[in-house]
């Protein structure tokens, strides 16, 4: 089933900025002119446009609730604060395990995971899918157990040092060889942090590095294991990824790598609220990642790596990477669909390639999204202090159903 997209009058004005976009069927027609008509690409895709007088009028999409593969909750009062923002979107969120201490364990997933069932709106049907946190001593018996909760979907590989809270991670690859193995028999993904950590190597080429030492040689040697390359930044990774056996490695991709690159780092002086890791890379590879994702294919699908730090955490001498989207990822999203002139693919990379990856039944509820202006707030407080989302206090075009018109 695709989106169904429809431009109809109302008394809500379509933003001046929008850009005309390249897929006809929602292309607005000019304001003297009255049009309907359907769009051809198949036979749930329908469109109309229907001039008004005066020249008002609202799009608005209809589709699939998306779920989010790449997840930061935190625990507390964060946690609370921080996960009604994906709960009022997403079906489902696959959640990572880089707490203090790790969630090395089936037995601690379960226990987080009812911690985050806890946190939960009154109502909320959403559902966290847990990962454990790979380490050199995990055992091919953890992945059994974990399989067989019914309620861990996935491990996550952290190289030792890559990321905030990564020092429990994997020190070397070969050392995990008969946990792989068994992932292979028990159909559970890797999901990689696909970066190298050696001082040596540049900071933004980590993750080509990654791919040339670790990744390539990892998928030749256990080419049935499902790989998910998480948060990918370069062109690199996207050729990696278009060279794989479709269905076995994918990427998730954020709302932060589709839209910035390294200048949103220090435009105007130093933005601690665009740092993030893997870091933003050049405009080329940002190209690269909008291509890929608006291109149609089926190897990419939505993770926000929304990453919550309080604000003084961010704003110090030593600041943690990691940026905060929820509140705001599918409005993100939209917009690069729309400038790509592909928002007839925007449902497939939200709601459909993920599960067809990993092998769980599509979403059956729908959202709306209206292109409707709506301010993004300055910061979210949680129980001891605040946290500063991503395009803070800027005006963004495409309200998702659910959200308050702040
Ligand atoms: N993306 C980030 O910059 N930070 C993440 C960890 C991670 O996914 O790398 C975090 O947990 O803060």
């Amino acid at each position: 089933m695709q989106a169904a997209i429809t431009t109809t009058a109302t008394t809500v004005c379509a933003h001046p900025h929008t850009k005309p976009s390249s897929a006809p069927f929602l292309r607005l027609s000019p304001p003297a002119c009255r049009v309907s008509f359907s769009a051809s690409p198949g036979p749930n895709v329908r469109a109309t446009a229907m001039a008004a007088t005066p020249p008002q009028q609202e799009q608005q999409m209809v589709i699939t609730r998306p779920d989010d593969w790449h997840l930061h909750v935190r625990e507390g009062g964060v946690l609370e604060a921080v996960l009604p923002h994906s709960a009022r979107h997403f079906g489902r969120a696959v959640i990572m395990p880089n707490l203090k201490p790790p969630v090395t364990t089936t037995a601690r997933a379960v226990e987080y995971r009812e911690q985050i069932m806890r946190a939960l709106p009154p109502g909320s049907s959403f559902v966290p899918l847990m990962t454990l946190y790979l380490t050199d001593n995990t055992s091919p018996e953890e992945i059994k157990l974990a399989r067989k909760s019914g309620v861990v979907f996935a491990v996550k590989l952290y190289p030792a040092g890559a990321t905030t809270n990564s020092q429990d991670g994997v020190t070397d690859i070969g050392k995990c060889l008969p946990v792989l193995e068994e992932m292979v028999r028990q159909e559970m993904p890797l999901l990689v942090h696909g970066e190298v950590t050696d001082q040596h190597v540049d900071t933004f080429d980590r993750e080509k590095v990654f791919i040339d030492r670790i990744l390539a040689p990892l998928v030749q040697k256990l080419p049935q294991l499902k790989i998910v390359m998480e948060h990918i930044t370069t062109m690199d990774a996207v050729n990696f990824i278009e060279s794989c056996e479709e269905g076995h490695v994918a990427a998730t991709v954020t709302p932060q790598h589709l839209l910035l690159n390294r200048n949103a780092l220090f435009q105007g002086g130093l933005q601690p609220h665009n740092y993030c890791l893997p870091i933003l890379k050049r405009e080329i590879h940002r190209q690269a990642i909008v291509s890929a994702v608006t291109s149609g294919s089926r190897r990419y699908f939505l993770g926000t790596d929304s990453a919550p730090h309080d604000k003084q955490n961010k704003e110090c001498s030593c600041g943690c990477a990691g940026i905060y989207s929820a509140p705001v990822a599918l409005s993100l999203y939209a917009k690069v669909f729309e400038e790509a002139g592909a928002l007839d693919k925007l449902e497939a990379f939200t709601s459909f390639n993920g599960p067809d990856f990993y092998g769980l039944p599509r979403n059956t509820s729908k959202i709306v999204l209206r292109k409707s202006a709506w301010k993004v707030p300055a910061t979210y407080k949680h129980s001891s202090g605040e946290i500063v989302p991503m395009f803070t206090g800027s005006t963004l075009h495409w309200l998702p159903s659910d959200q308050p018109e702040e």
